[in-house]
């Protein structure tokens, strides 16, 4: 028997409530319909997140039971944050946010039903959980004295950061690993020493978000009864981004909620881009008899034609709306590939009016980040903008810099994520009182914290509140080293009140939070923000990898090529065959290659109206150029 009973009236009530979506198509008509357990594979811009919420708004209108209540868990904050921002909308929406519904991530809520209660009943406290504070604080014990046969095995190993940085516990035996390289033996000397340094950042409570799976499987283990208080509280569970869930992940929610509550499980199989997680294969979405939708809402049918020739599961891709303008091929030269992203900027200004791009998203992609190679550039992004490459070396790369912690993220225009933003914004300001020794962040763990402490202990965060938006509207304000400069006296003058008594602005000026060593290699270009000037217009947009930039829906996206290494291909010359129809099925590619198509999968499949995809001249065949131009392609240099 099911838990809730929707049928086709409910609909005609969502289309009152949420007149900006369309469900009229069968297959979103039966996806928010269904009431068993279901999976649902999506295309991509077929409006998962949109469809969830509007699935809950109904759900939320006959809930009547007390005590138990529906379970929404997403990968990102991203799509938390969009399901809630849709539910807060109505009446009804609002009841499933508090008591006893649950709406957050798997990480979330692993932490708030079983790791947490476990470590507090095991008498270890926890202070915080943070992959970065993680890192920051491994290395810091690693220089102890007590670790010096340690640091000389490092010497000796690829990632030696990196394998300290992502040392976590594994399994329900709480097996200490890395995810970077591999330890030695317990019974050798570096062995012993790897695990006491994670055993004393334990002591300390300091966990990596990873740890507290194992905790959660080794609760779940010892302690059984657990699993029925959980599946009896939610009879209905909705989980959002499935294909991003690891196999830790959903063999707990498997032991918890299979074949005891009702689940259904949104994703998209195909966009699937971290492939090397461990014990992937046991994976299951999305399971036999699982539906689809195969319409897209965000782009037309030319993008969807390109995105479908590069989708590995050959499944329809088809493009509903029908704003978009033909697909361009920039090739450029070898000597000009730092070019690209100009030019790029330059194609969206002849594009569209300044009210078009007005709260729209224009961005760069590439699946690389930096890499090497002895293959011609237009490897990774640091060969399109070297000012991101820097920010991907250890030197000037720190956490405690408010520049690093300011610039924007790739995703700062998209309006449900402006939380995210000025939680980060707020973050920044917090490492500056900090640093300055502001008694008022004394006890605050982070920024969530700060405005409550201030408003508390001064009686107002107004110019908080008002630093926060400056700083996230007005992005000229940092955006050359006179401009920072400056900025300094204005923050200064912004939180001189919280600062302790006779705080100087020169010392202010002297914080080393305000180093501007992160900027040195290429003082002119911020590290993930493009400027770009032409017939009298500005555009200012953001750069960065494909995985940061999925889920993100865009008015223009570029996609740059990138060198795969291993798999010794660039992505965009072994995909362009495909898009240009002269090739099919890539499902035969190695699964390098097939892991590099799938990056292209999710970045072509952003842009509403205009896909970009950045090539060097000299990796393109004439017949594959041919092909594109007869199919519409517009090719510019
Ligand atoms: N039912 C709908 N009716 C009309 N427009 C919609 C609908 N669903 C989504 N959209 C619009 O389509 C675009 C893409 O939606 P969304 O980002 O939610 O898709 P998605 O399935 O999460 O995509 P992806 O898997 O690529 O991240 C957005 O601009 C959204 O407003």
């Amino acid at each position: 028997m099911s838990v809730i009973d929707l049928n086709t009236a409910d609909l005609l009530w969502l289309k009152e409530v949420s007149p900006d979506l369309d469900f009229s198509d069968t297959e979103r008509q039966e996806a928010i319909l269904e009431t068993t357990s279901r999976d649902f594979n999506a295309v991509p811009g077929s409006g998962k997140t949109s469809l969830l919420a509007a699935k809950l708004l109904l759900i939320a209108r006959k809930w009547n039971q007390q005590k138990k209540g529906l379970c929404v868990l997403s990968h990102t904050n991203v799509a938390r944050e969009e399901i809630t921002r849709r539910l807060k909308l109505n009446a009804d929406g609002q009841k499933l946010l508090t008591y006893p519904h649950y709406i957050g991530t798997i990480h979330g809520f692993v932490n708030q039903y079983i790791a947490l209660p476990a470590l507090r009943s095991a008498g270890i406290k926890v202070e915080i959980i943070d992959d970065d504070a993680f890192a920051k604080k491994a290395q810091k014990l690693l220089q102890q004295y007590k670790f010096k046969t340690l640091r000389g095995w490092l010497k000796y190993q690829e990632n030696a950061d990196e394998l300290i940085n992502t040392l976590y516990f594994k399994g329900s035996e709480l097996e200490i690993s890395t995810e970077s390289g591999t330890l030695t033996n317990a019974t050798t000397p570096s062995g012993k020493q790897v695990r006491e340094l994670k055993y004393s950042l334990l002591d300390a409570g300091i966990f990596r978000h990873r740890d507290m799976f194992a905790f959660a499987e080794s609760a779940l283990k010892s302690n059984p009864n657990l699993l029925d208080v959980i599946f009896r509280r939610f009879p209905l569970v909705f989980i959002d981004e499935m294909q991003d869930t690891s196999w830790a992940q959903e063999s707990i929610l498997n032991s918890i909620f299979e074949n005891k509550s009702t689940v259904q499980r949104f994703g998209d199989i195909d966009q699937k881009i971290l492939t090397d997680d461990e014990g992937i294969v046991n994976c299951t979405f999305p399971r036999a008899g699982h539906k689809v939708i195969s319409t897209s809402k965000r782009f037309g049918n030319k993008i969807a034609e390109a995105v479908a020739s590069v989708r590995l599961s050959q499944l329809p891709v088809i493009g509903e709306a029908n704003q978009e303008m033909p697909p361009v091929l920039l090739l450029y030269k070898t000597a000009d590939v730092e070019k690209v992203l100009t030019k790029f900027g330059q194609l969206v200004i002849d594009r569209f009016t300044d009210l078009e791009l007005e709260k729209k998203s224009v961005r760069g992609m590439c699946t690389r980040k930096v890499g090497s190679g002895d293959v011609v550039p237009g490897r990774h992004l640091g060969d399109y903008w070297p000012a991101f490459a820097q920010t991907q070396t250890g030197a000037t790369n720190s956490n405690d810099n408010f520049w690093q912690a300011l610039l924007p993220p790739p995703n700062h225009n998209n309006e449900s994520i402006l939380f995210g933003r000025v939680a980060q914004v707020r973050r920044a300001i917090l490492l500056i009182m900090r640093e300055a020794g502001s008694p008022i962040v004394e006890s605050i763990r982070d920024s969530n914290a700060l405005i409550k402490a201030v408003t508390e202990q001064t009686g107002t965060a107004l110019p908080i509140h008002l630093l926060v938006q400056d700083l996230i509207l007005k992005p000229d304000l940092y955006a050359t080293p006179a401009a920072r400069d400056v900025l300094i006296d204005y923050i200064y003058t912004r939180l001189k009140s919280y600062l302790p008594t006779g705080t100087l602005l020169q010392s202010f000026k002297n914080l080393s939070t305000f180093d501007q060593a992160f900027f040195l290699l290429n003082p002119a270009q911020l590290p993930n923000l493009c400027a770009v000037s032409h017939m009298g217009r500005d555009i200012n947009y953001t750069i960065g990898t494909v995985a940061s930039m999925k889920g993100e829906t865009h008015i223009a996206s570029l996609v740059m090529e990138s060198y795969g290494g291993n798999s010794k291909k660039f992505d965009l010359e072994m995909a362009l065959p495909y898009v240009a129809g002269i090739k099919k099925n890539p499902a035969s590619l190695s699964k390098l290659q097939r892991g590099q198509l799938r990056n292209l999968y999710v970045a072509m499949s952003r842009p509403t109206h205009f896909l970009c995809l950045a090539v060097n001249e000299t990796r393109i065949a004439p017949q594959t150029l041919s092909a594109l131009i007869e199919k519409g392609w517009v090719v510019e240099q």
